[in-house]
């Protein structure tokens, strides 16, 4: 398959790369990639490092495949960068190729497609906190893992974005949906009802697009398993006793564990104060994701060039 040369700027990149991950002492170099490249060039530019390979790009991942670096296959889907990045990380974790807790290099296209431009320390601990792979294949026996992660990544979106520049909080409830509507409330009418069901598919960007503008009435949103909205605007009913949580979690997070523990759904919530989300199941966080920086949009730096002389 033919490879996309390695610019000047991208051997510099990755020369940089090294020194850095030999520096922070990070655990490997994680390269989000669209294009195909020459990967046993790349490795060898990096050195010692253990390279990741991350792409929704088949042609980038059948490439590495063949040049036998680790790859992380991402969901296709229209992405912001830094969503790619978080969706790389979870999955390499996921995959037992990253253990939560070190730090990582990170190289990705942050500024001009198809160039990579930008080069990150990530450390894992301030990224994903208390997400191992057993976790995640704990959580996958009880809802499907692609339905979750789906959430998982509108959550982050929602939580690093806020709407219209204000922070939202919201709390989406996944799985054993009968039960969780038997143990709520509607505070309004539901948006969701009366569409045919192929129009409430979480997997559409047009039924994620309205949840955001939904989240802002807050209290919860109740998906089923199958990836399909339900019903939002619920306030739910379990009650919390006999469970513990870190100080300093109000209501809406007392609220999600308390029918995360009352049912099989996994309750996850996106903090308004702070954009943290957090994923409950029976009753417990199982998986912390801080937002990496919530005013920062990573699409929407515009170069503005210098006026011309003449
Ligand atoms: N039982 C409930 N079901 C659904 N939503 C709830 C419930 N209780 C509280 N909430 C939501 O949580 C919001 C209040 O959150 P509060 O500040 O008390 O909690 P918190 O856990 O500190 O959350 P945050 O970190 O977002 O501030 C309410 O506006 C409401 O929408």
């Amino acid at each position: 398959m033919k490879r996309t040369a390695i610019t000047e700027q991208f051997e510099a990149v990755l020369v940089s790369a090294r020194r850095l991950a030999q520096r922070t002492e990070a655990e490997a170099i994680v390269l989000l990639a669209d294009l195909p490249y020459d990967f046993t060039a790349v490795k060898r530019s990096i050195g010692k490092s253990l390279l990741l390979v991350a792409s929704d790009k088949p042609d980038v991942q059948r490439c590495a495949v063949e040049d036998e670096i680790a790859m992380v296959p991402l969901i296709n889907e229209p992405e912001t960068v830094q969503m790619q990045l978080s969706q790389a990380l979870l999955e390499a974790i996921a995959d037992d190729l990253l253990r939560p807790g070190v730090k990582v290099v990170a190289l990705y296209p942050g500024f001009e497609v198809n160039a990579i431009d930008t080069i990150s320390v990530v450390n894992l601990t301030e990224h994903l906190v208390r997400l191992t792979a057993r976790d995640l294949q704990r959580l996958e026996t009880q809802v499907p893992l692609e339905t979750l992660r789906m959430v998982v990544d509108l959550a982050c979106e929602i939580g690093r974005e806020g709407r219209e520049g204000k922070p939202v909080g919201t709390t989406f409830v996944v799985g054993d949906h009968r039960k969780v509507l038997r143990l709520s409330h509607p505070t309004i009418h539901n948006p969701f009802r009366g569409y045919a069901k192929k129009e409430r598919q979480f997997r559409d960007a047009r039924t994620r697009e309205s949840i955001k503008e939904f989240a802002q009435i807050d209290c919860a949103f109740v998906i089923s398993s199958d990836g399909f909205v339900e019903s939002a605007g619920r306030y739910l009913d379990a009650p919390a006793h006999g469970l513990t949580l870190s100080k300093g979690l109000g209501s809406r997070h007392w609220a999600a564990a308390a029918i995360s523990k009352a049912t099989k759904g996994i309750a996850i919530t996106v903090s308004e104060s702070t954009g943290t989300v957090r994923l409950f199941q029976d009753g417990i966080v199982m998986l912390r994701i801080e937002p990496l920086d919530r005013a920062m949009k990573w699409q929407a730096f515009e170069f503005e060039p210098p006026p011309t002389t003449d």
